[in-house]
């Protein structure tokens, strides 16, 4: 459904992105992931028609980004980094001002809006200025103001940027809930922020695409991953269980309760379990380990295989 073929773009002499190639399916939720400067809203603002690149293609449903930018915006939602808010009108009237402009009827206006406000959880705030939102609500004004119109494809950059642990929580909620209406594509910085929201993740660093694939394959291809596990019963007996997985930490032990960290694909998780229940432990939990993907993520974008940033055009 979106295909990104040889995407670069020079700002001047200076190459924010170079070589970008990916293809999302229609359904897909996708994480895009960078440190500060890598790319990402270069990116996207080129997918979101905002931005020319300078060479390369993006096709979506067919219809060609640089050629056919009209298509293709009927079919985008677009949450650029600073949401384009207008702080003298109310919620209501500002999705309805943008879908008046995205081309929605007169007639339908009111209902997609509702449409959009009840997505985003804003129902109860349309009536309230944009200028008396907390932060929070402004970016939730932001994702509705993207999906009002009912597109196919979703680009949201950075939308957790700015929230506090609570709002974060929200938006990730948020996201999940927009899954199987639209085929999204999210950037962060943090990982654990996509992580568990995103099927697939695509990792820019320096300008370019380092790695892409499911946490499960990228753990797979970058060195392992590992798996959390909580049980209680015999240390001993757990560990010997365990031994035939892969090398076992204990990470703590509190009232009879053992944490325990194994180093292997998390796609052995089914063994892990078959195994200590076997043993006759009793498992409390299981789940993939986060920190072997994060230091995966950093070893990715600490390596110097990307276009250093600053680079000078050859
Ligand atoms: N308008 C511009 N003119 C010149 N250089 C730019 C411009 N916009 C971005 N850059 C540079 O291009 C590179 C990529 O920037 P971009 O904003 O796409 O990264 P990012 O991954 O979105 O970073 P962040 O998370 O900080 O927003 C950076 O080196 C940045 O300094």
């Amino acid at each position: 459904m979106i295909q990104v073929e040889g995407l670069t773009k020079y700002y001047g002499e200076h190459a924010a992105i170079r070589d970008v190639a990916f293809t999302i399916g229609k359904g897909e939720v996708i994480g895009f992931l960078g440190l500060n400067g890598a790319g990402k809203s270069t990116t996207l603002k080129i997918l979101g028609c905002v931005l020319l690149p300078t060479s390369g293609r993006v096709v979506i449903d067919g219809y060609d980004a640089v050629r056919d930018p009209h298509e293709v915006r009927k079919r985008i939602g677009f949450l650029p980094d600073t949401p384009p808010l207008y702080d003298e009108m109310t919620v209501g009237e500002y999705l309805a001002f943008v879908a008046q402009l995205r081309g929605v009827a007169p007639s339908e206006a009111r209902s997609r809006v509702t449409e959009a406000e009840e997505k985003t959880g804003l129902r109860e705030v349309d009536t309230a200025l944009i200028s008396t939102l907390s932060h929070g609500y402004r970016q939730r004004v932001g994702v509705a103001q993207a999906l009002v119109h009912r597109p196919a494809f979703l680009i949201l950059d950075e939308p957790t940027s700015g929230l506090d642990p609570a709002q974060i929580r929200g938006m990730r909620e948020l996201i999940r809930g927009l899954k199987g209406m639209h085929t999204v594509l999210v950037s962060s910085h943090i990982l654990p922020e996509i992580s568990e929201t995103c099927d697939r993740l695509l990792i820019i660093h320096g300008g370019q695409l380092v790695e892409q694939g499911t946490e499960e394959e990228l753990a797979r291809k970058l060195g392992g991953g590992s798996i959390e596990v909580e049980v209680r019963g015999d240390r001993a007996k757990a560990l010997e269980a365990l031994a035939g997985v892969g090398p076992v930490s204990v990470a703590r032990e509190e009232g009879g309760v053992l944490a325990l960290r194994v180093e292997a694909s998390p796609e052995l998780r089914p063994r892990v379990a078959q195994a200590l229940v076997g043993a006759g432990l009793e498992l409390l939990r299981l789940d993939r380990g986060t920190e072997r993907l994060e230091s995966i993520f950093l070893r990715l974008t600490q390596q110097s295989g990307g276009a250093a940033p600053r680079e000078v055009a050859s």
